[in-house]
C-alpha cells in the first residue's frame, strides 16, 4: 500500500485485562472512529475451520499465535471493513487494541498504519488484573482465562514479549493512563488527548 494511504490509527495498549476492550469498543462508537480488536477477528473464526484450529491451539495455553498468520488475519479483516464500506480509509481512524503484541508485529504493520498515539493503560495492581480476568473468562466463557496457570502465563508473554512494542514508537507519541481508576475516569483521559487530535470536519472548514 502506498504510504501516503496509512490508516490513520491510535493504539490501545496494556496487558491483558488493562480496560483495552472496554475503552476500545466506547471509542469505536463515536463516528469517524472505528475499533478493531485482534482478539475478537480470532475469536470469530469458525472453531472447527483450519485457522480457528491454529488459534485455539495457541491461545488456549496464553501463547501469541504467530505473527505472519496474525498480521495477515487482521489485515484481510481491516480489508473486509473497507469493502463493506465500514471503513473509510481516507476519513476514519482505527483505534487497534491487542496488535501489535510484539515489535515484529509493529514492523509488519508499518506499511498499513500510521501510529498517531499509543495509550498505555497500565494498572499496578496485580491483584486487581486477576480478579477482572477471571470475572471476565466466567462471563464470556473464555478457555485462556479459565486458570491461574493459563493467566499467569498470559501475563508472562505480555512482560516478555509485547512490553518491548512500548521502546518501537517514539515517546512523544505515547500518552501513560492509570486504569486503576474508573473506566469513566479513564475514558474522559484518553478523549481529552483524542480530541487534540481529531481532523477539523469539513463543515467547519467550510465556515
Ligand atoms: N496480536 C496478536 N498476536 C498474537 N496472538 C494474539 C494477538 N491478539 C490476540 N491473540 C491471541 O488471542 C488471545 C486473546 O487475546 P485478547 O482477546 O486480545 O486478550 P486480552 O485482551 O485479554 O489480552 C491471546 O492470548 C493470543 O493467543
Amino acid at each position: 500500500m502506498d504510504a501516503a494511504m496509512r490508516f490513520k490509527t491510535l493504539l490501545l495498549f496494556g496487558a491483558p485485562g488493562s480496560g483495552k476492550g472496554t475503552q476500545g469498543s466506547i471509542l469505536g462508537s463515536i463516528p469517524g472512529y472505528v475499533h478493531v480488536a485482534c482478539g475478537d477477528v480470532f475469536r470469530n473464526l469458525r472453531v472447527g475451520s483450519p485457522l480457528g484450529k491454529v488459534f485455539l491451539e495457541y491461545s488456549s495455553r496464553g501463547a501469541l499465535v504467530p505473527d505472519d498468520f496474525t498480521v495477515q488475519l487482521w489485515r484481510s479483516h481491516i480489508d473486509g471493513l473497507v469493502s463493506l464500506q465500514k471503513l473509510d480509509p481516507t476519513a476514519d481512524t482505527l483505534i487497534l487494541d491487542g496488535i501489535p503484541r510484539n515489535v515484529a508485529q509493529a514492523r509488519l504493520m508499518d506499511d498499513y498504519i500510521d501510529v498517531e498515539r499509543l495509550y498505555y493503560l497500565n494498572c499496578e495492581d496485580r491483584q486487581k488484573v486477576m480478579t477482572r480476568l477471571k470475572r471476565r473468562a466466567l462471563h464470556e466463557n473464555r478457555l485462556d482465562d479459565a486458570s491461574d496457570k493459563v493467566i499467569e502465563h498470559r501475563l508472562y508473554v505480555y512482560e516478555a514479549e509485547t512490553a518491548p512494542v512500548l521502546n518501537y514508537y517514539p515517546a512523544e507519541k505515547i500518552r501513560r493512563i492509570d486504569t486503576g481508576r474508573t473506566p469513566v475516569e479513564v475514558l474522559a483521559t484518553i478523549l481529552d488527548d483524542v480530541r487534540t487530535l481529531a481532523p477539523v470536519s469539513q463543515d467547519e472548514e467550510l465556515m
